[in-house]
């Protein structure tokens, strides 16, 4: 039997990536074809390490070749990944900027930016992080690095701060250039200069995902960040109780005017149950149900996910070891499944603004 590269090729373009709506011949996913004899192995090019779909991308390719090749063929897949990037995100060698917003503050944005940036960067993305919340920066605790004062270095030629690199990603804060105990009286124009070089004067090198923790509601930041940089997309969090929720409806319904333009990634409804410790599979839906996943169908926005009140998350949060990094509990693996579904809602607005132009794989 004499298996050729064309007959690969193929085969394997019977299997649509489900999210992308084409064949991963089409989408230039499919690299590094080798045969020998009956062997025949292969690259698949996901959009993102945190693919949800790889094991079921990675049988579909193996059945396309058992069956419109030969069932005698031998296969090794090698299933690896580059995160795509549409645009210039307007800091070099960052690929996408991802929001996370809430309409009222207090609803868990910084504990869903920080388990999100490191739950990102566990599947084996290169993360960084900005805590934009000028209000109530909590970076520096959850990680805990209150008092820390970044670096700064030359690189070619001009002063670069260097973010703090702690659990495999970047960070800065506006915290760590503020004296915690002295408030600090923001004027519009101050607060933009001082986002704004979080962005522009670090020195954040190679980035699949830059997630930024906005402040709550809908201010000066907002419009600075999402008018400065072309961000990917937002990630809106709220709490189940309709006070919130309106709230969110308002946060969305800011980055969806034209003059913003930011697409929705999705909902995230934090807080959305009550499970004890000893009792993970007890449920009590103390503020009410489904509230965050009625708003996303409201909305037609997609909805992340439900994550519940525990006592770990904000205690270690407040030990400044996020719950994320308690590899294999229950908390970690639902803020893994979270993240998993933000970067496909990446992969998606990527392809879809620039369905027209080819997949850009950079
Ligand atoms: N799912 C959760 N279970 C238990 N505690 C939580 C949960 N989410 C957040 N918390 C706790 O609630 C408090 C507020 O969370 P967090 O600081 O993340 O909110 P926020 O929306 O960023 O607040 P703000 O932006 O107004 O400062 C923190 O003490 C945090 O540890």
């Amino acid at each position: 039997m004499t298996i050729t590269q064309e007959q690969v090729l193929q085969a394997l373009s019977n299997v649509e990536e489900p999210d992308l709506k084409k064949d991963l011949v089409t989408l230039n996913m499919i690299q590094d074809i080798h045969i020998e004899g009956n062997h025949v192995s292969f690259s698949v090019i996901l959009t993102t390490p945190a693919c949800p779909l790889k094991a079921m991308i990675e049988n579909a390719c193996r059945n396309a070749i058992l069956y419109f090749v030969s069932k005698d063929v031998e296969i090794s897949i090698n299933m690896t990944s580059r995160v795509t990037t549409q645009k210039n995100t307007g800091v070099p060698g960052v690929k996408n900027i991802i929001a996370v917003a809430s309409g009222k503050g207090g609803v868990g944005k910084s504990t869903v930016s920080v388990n999100l940036a490191l739950a990102l960067a566990k599947t084996g993305a290169k993360v960084g992080l900005i805590d934009a919340d000028i209000y109530g920066p909590s970076v520096p605790i959850m990680f805990g690095l209150e008092g820390e004062r970044p670096k700064a270095r030359d690189v070619d030629g001009k002063t670069r701060i260097q973010p703090i690199e702690k659990y495999g990603i970047k960070l800065l804060s506006i915290g760590f250039f503020t004296d915690p105990n002295q408030p600090v009286p923001w004027r519009g124009p101050m607060v933009s200069t001082a986002v704004k070089q979080l962005f522009n004067d670090a020195d954040w090198g190679e980035l699949d995902y830059l997630v930024v923790d906005l402040p709550p509601g809908t201010g000066d930041i907002h419009i600075t960040v999402t008018q400065t940089f072309p961000v990917t997309g937002a990630v809106i969090v709220t709490t189940p109780q309709n006070v919130a929720l309106a709230d969110a409806k308002k946060g969305i319904g800011m980055f969806m005017m034209n003059a913003i333009n930011v697409p929705i990634l999705g909902i995230v409804e934090n807080m959305a149950y009550f499970t004890p410790a000893e009792l993970p599979e007890n449920k009590y839906y103390i503020f009410g149900q489904g509230g965050g996943k009625k708003l996303a169908e409201q909305l037609d926005v997609p909805f992340l996910a439900e994550i519940p009140l525990v006592k770990g998350i904000s205690d270690s949060g407040d030990a400044g070891k996020p719950i994320v990094l308690d590899e294999g509990s229950i908390m970690a693996n639902a803020f893994i499944e979270m993240a998993k579904k933000v970067a496909q809602q990446v992969a998606i607005c990527n392809a879809t603004a620039i369905d027209k132009k080819t997949l850009v794989n950079n």
